[in-house]
């Protein structure tokens, strides 16, 4: 089992509650605007904290309230790419793109700089500063970035919203390449079922 998830969380007045199970490459987590998605994917990255449940990753348990077991982010070995990208303006993409190799303790590292960018086809870039890429670029030093962090599941939450059709294609070919070449389960959060349709193996469709 890839992803093992029962929680509930509180966020405002609000209350989330999530329970999925997959064996998938990459699971969809499906449902409209407000409904959690963003929420769910920050519990599982530590940066929320459940009221309740437990979240299981690949067999190790990274929360479990009842025995008051939670993980801080760093622990977690997760690589999470945002739906805004959040590369760092004043940095290169080098520089970029080693800060997340730098959170990853030596032995654990599974993926070297310049695999990195030749799996996403960015080695011309790593002089560039982020302002000067293109949506599509900026998403593949991002993906790359969390590569890097020698993760063993990735996050990402709507990772093509930014970008135009013509990007987003070479986006999901990036996508699909992680899940069966680099065998990383990816939890992937969408609201377009098109989108989740092509890429997902399973999709968890969230209740309103
Ligand atoms: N920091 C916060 N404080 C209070 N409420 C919050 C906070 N962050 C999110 N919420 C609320 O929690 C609910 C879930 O938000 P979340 O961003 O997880 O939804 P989402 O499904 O990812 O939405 P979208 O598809 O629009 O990104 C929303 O009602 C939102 O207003």
């Amino acid at each position: 089992m890839f992803f093992d998830v029962d929680i509930t969380l509180s966020r405002g007045n609000r209350q989330i509650n999530a329970t999925f199970s997959s064996t998938a490459g990459i699971t969809g987590l499906f449902g409209p605007s407000g409904v959690g998605k963003t929420s769910i994917l920050d519990a599982m990255a530590g940066l929320i904290r459940p009221t309740s449940g437990h979240i299981t990753v690949a067999g190790s348990k990274l929360f479990d309230a009842k025995t008051k077991l939670n993980l801080p982010p760093e622990a977690r070995s997760c690589g999470y790419v945002f739906q805004d990208i959040r590369l760092f303006p004043h940095r290169n993409v080098r520089e970029n793109l080693l800060f997340g190799q730098k959170l990853a303790p030596v032995d654990r590292r599974w993926m070297a700089l310049e695999e990195a960018t030749q799996f996403l086809g960015i080695a011309h870039l790593l002089e560039r500063r982020p302002r000067t890429l293109s949506g599509g670029e900026a998403q593949r030093v991002a993906i790359g970035r969390a590569l890097l962090s020698a993760p063993r599941f990735l996050l990402m939450d709507e990772p093509l919203s930014s970008l135009d059709p013509a990007r987003r294609e070479g986006i999901m070919t990036v996508i699909e390449r992680i899940r069966d070449e680099l065998h990383l389960p990816i939890l992937y959060v969408s609201h377009d079922r098109v989108e989740l349709n092509r890429l997902a193996d399973q999709i968890v469709e969230l209740p309103c």
